[in-house]
């Protein structure tokens, strides 16, 4: 099996529109985990995301993949080391579902119609099952929902060979049981690849990710455990929210938890 990607951001800044948007952004992530990365809107997730991908070059600081500058290598290399799913992504072309996978097993990979437990160049590959999409298979896209064509969109990008993804929001469109299905999904290719997520629900990020990076205004303020950032107060400042943890039915989960409209949590039984 190939080793699952490092990537490394030295010192990164990133102008854009003539205004800092990412200011001296460091960040190592460990091969085979899972990162979260949070943060406000207008934060520099997207930004951060693109920046790894090699979409965006820095001002100042540099990417490495696997200790080589990202810039060094050829376009065609990086897409076959890096999946970059963009935030909204939408295709060119009107496909069915199943030529938008073959489309991402065009860029070197190996989709397994229907088939678990094979996979590319010994990672392995979900099958379409695991994002709902076994019965969407000769759909459209253009005759999909919002939640259905994200699921295809992760598809795609999953399709590819790549040892590292790059996700922006992938259950920004999704219901509940879709979102918490993806983020199993990606969890489950933990070891195999290094999956580096954006997502806005708190929750499903501190549940699900090995570690969770906090932007906010461009600079990183937290990195680590889900329950390390937590306690460190990050989030709270990010979002100017209190954030805690609390035990669940199912165990002690680090749900993120924010007053109700009125400021009070919740009575019990209401
Ligand atoms: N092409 C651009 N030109 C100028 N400013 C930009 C451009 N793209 C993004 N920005 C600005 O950069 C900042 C960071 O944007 P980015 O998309 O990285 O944020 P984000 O954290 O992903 O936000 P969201 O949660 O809303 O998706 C924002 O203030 C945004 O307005």
């Amino acid at each position: 099996m190939r080793e699952a990607a490092a990537l490394g951001l030295e010192h990164v800044t990133v102008h854009l529109g003539g205004r800092p948007v990412l200011h001296d952004l460091s960040l190592d992530l460990v091969p085979g985990e899972m990162l979260a990365l949070v943060g406000p809107n207008g934060s520099g997730k997207t930004t951060a995301l693109r920046v790894m991908a090699g979409a965006l070059e820095p001002a100042t600081g540099r990417v490495l993949l696997d200790d080589a500058p990202l810039a060094d290598r050829a376009r065609r290399m990086r897409a076959r080391d890096v999946a970059y799913l963009p935030q909204g992504f939408r295709s060119h072309w009107n496909l069915t579902v199943a030529e938008l996978i073959r489309l991402g097993r065009g860029r070197g990979a190996g989709w397994l119609p229907g088939g678990a437990g094979a996979g590319v160049r010994g990672r392995p590959v979900p099958p379409p099952a695991a994002l709902d999409l076994d019965r969407l298979l000769t759909r459209r896209l253009d005759d999909l929902s919002g939640g259905e064509r994200a699921r295809a969109a992760l598809a795609w990008a999953l399709a590819a060979p790549a040892r590292l993804l790059l996700a922006d929001e992938p259950t920004a469109s999704l219901d509940i049981a879709h979102a918490l299905a993806v983020m199993r999904l990606l969890a489950s290719l933990r070891g195999a690849m290094t999956v580096v997520v954006v997502v806005h629900d708190l929750g499903l990020a501190l549940a699900h990710a090995d570690r969770v990076a906090v932007l906010d205004g461009g600079r990183l303020r937290a990195v680590g455990t889900p329950r390390a950032v937590l306690a460190s107060g990050a989030a709270d400042d990010a979002f100017g929210l209190s954030f805690r943890p609390v035990a669940t039915p199912s165990g002690t989960w680090p749900v993120a938890v924010a007053p109700g409209p009125t400021g009070e949590a919740m009575a019990d039984g209401a």
